[in-house]
């Protein structure tokens, strides 16, 4: 039989009208103008007397479901009528074969951030998020997150075999909490197989607004929902940065100079809204700062000619690195989980680059939010990180190149260098112009080191402001995706 043929075929009413509805052994549902594909679009069904009612989510058709001018989806029940029972069951089977067929998950675990953005995750995962899942029949347990890193915890010792996914309602930070949590467990390597969705609800929502530009949707928790229930996923690069002994887990980016201190020093602005990062970058660039240091890295493949060969100094650095991986340590603060890749350093053709630097920028995914596209080349596993680098530029050209980081146009800059990394050695220095001063190294919207006389320097970190070298492993963590 053809893939398109139908395999049922009966007379059902519809709004009081009597037709003939069709399914398709491929999954499209047909009955007078209308023709639904149940994997994009059925969410689920459940049975009333003879009606079947089927719960879609379909496009609208009118403007009022435009979303930052995409078209989005709206919630929809067709409810077919059927005129006799044996029918009626025969459809349902049917139905249901198929949506198995599809490998949708049926159980989630839930994590809504309260507090995260402008506090309004809790409505967005009763209005938007809950709707979409009953429709579905997923069963899903739903944790509000109490404290900072509360996510981590949670999933440290969650019984994952009970789930077929985690679902963060939030902003990028509960998603890097639960990746960390998921590697620092014993089992991390079974664990990090879990899918992992989310759905925007925070101030960054760049790995949202990277996977549902990729398929050209509106960065909307309803799309994001949908992404989930359809169970489509796809595999990401997960970046572990080490200090010593010290690890961190990272999927989207890590910034040092310009980038780090507008994210991190704005947040005294906080009550104006997202408009705190423009109004806080524009005082930046007037007041520009430079920092000391260099960069170590091993460029990708079409690369190679980017910065300069290692000198001796920084070959020991490499060496000293790679030593630290192969002896046997001294017992660490953390005896299990995930490690970072095992790669030897040793081996790679490193090069490098001098300061002062006005910007350091590793993105792993193409947007920083969902106004930020920071690495328009950006891949979720192509095994690379793209750098974003600035050493000097005027600052004109710099105010003029910051409205670019809308569109991603600001790679374009000459004043930019944009290339993929394999692997990276940040080495952050002071200001150049007060050396009594470091910066800030914000990852994934965290702070992960201070310098001495920096934002907030009194408050502990994870790491300390010096030498942290980075390493990525293809595709090891999976993600709900909408294609
Ligand atoms: N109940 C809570 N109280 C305080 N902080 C919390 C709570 N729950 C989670 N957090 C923290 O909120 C931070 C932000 O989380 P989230 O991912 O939702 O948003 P974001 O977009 O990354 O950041 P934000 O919106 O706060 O700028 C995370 O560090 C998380 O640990």
């Amino acid at each position: 039989m053809e893939a398109g043929e139908p395999i049922l075929s009966d007379r059902v009413r519809i709004s009081g009208t009597v037709t003939t509805a069709t399914l398709s052994a491929d999954g499209q549902l047909r009955w007078s103008n209308r023709l639904l594909d149940v994997e994009k679009e059925v969410l689920g069904f459940s049975v009333e007397g003879l009606k079947l009612k089927i719960k879609s989510f379909v496009q609208g058709r009118d403007e009022i479901c435009c979303f930052a001018g995409k078209q989005t989806h709206i919630r929809k029940t067709f409810v077919l009528q059927f005129l006799s029972d044996s029918s009626l069951r025969l459809w349902t089977h049917k139905l249901q074969e198929y949506l198995d067929s599809l490998g949708r998950p049926k159980r989630l675990f839930i994590f809504v951030n309260p507090y995260g953005g402008k506090k309004s995750a809790s409505g967005i995962f009763v209005n938007d998020v809950k709707p979409l899942l009953d429709d579905a029949n997923v069963a899903y347990s739903v944790q509000e997150t109490k404290y900072q890193l509360y996510a981590k915890e949670v999933v440290k010792s969650l019984d994952l075999a009970s789930y077929d996914g985690i679902v963060c309602v939030s902003g990028d930070g509960v998603l890097v909490e639960v990746l960390n949590g998921l590697l620092i467990r014993e089992d991390w390597q079974n664990a990090i197989k879990i899918p992992l969705g989310v759905v925007p609800a925070g101030t960054g929502n760049g790995m949202a607004k990277s996977l549902l530009d990729s398929v050209d949707e509106p960065c909307a928790a309803s799309n994001a929902t949908l992404a989930v229930i359809r169970g489509h996923k796809r595999s990401l690069d997960v970046a572990t940065l080490t200090q010593g002994d010290t690890r961190f887990f990272s999927v989207l980016m890590l910034a040092w100079g310009l980038i780090a201190d507008i994210d991190i020093e704005s947040e005294k602005y906080r009550w104006m809204g997202s408009a705190r990062l423009d109004f806080y970058g524009v005082q930046r660039i007037f007041g520009l700062r430079k920092y000391n240091g260099n960069i170590l890295f091993v460029p990708a493949s079409g690369y190679e000619s980017y910065g300069e060969p290692l000198d001796l100094e920084n070959r020991i650095i490499v060496e000293g690195e790679s030593e630290t991986k192969f002896k046997e340590g001294p017992v660490t603060t953390q005896q299990y989980g995930y490690k970072g890749p095992e790669v030897d350093l040793k081996s790679l053709n490193w090069r490098k680059f001098d300061g002062p630097f006005v910007s350091i920028w590793l993105h792993n995914v193409p947007w920083g939010g969902e106004d930020t596209m920071a690495a328009p080349n950006a891949e979720f596993s192509d095994g690379c990180l793209d750098l974003i680098m600035i050493r000097d530029i005027p600052k004109l050209s710099l105010l003029k190149m910051m409205t670019g980081l809308s569109d991603g146009s600001h790679v374009k800059s000459p004043y930019v260098s944009y290339l993929k990394v394999k692997a990276f050695i940040l080495q952050p220095g002071p200001r150049n112009d007060d050396q009594g001063k470091g910066g800030i190294i914000d990852v994934d919207g965290e702070v992960l080191a201070r310098g001495k006389g920096a934002y907030k320097c009194e408050e502990e970190t994870l790491m300390s402001y010096d030498k942290l070298l980075i390493k990525v492993d293809q595709g090891l963590a999976t993600l709900f995706s909408p294609n």
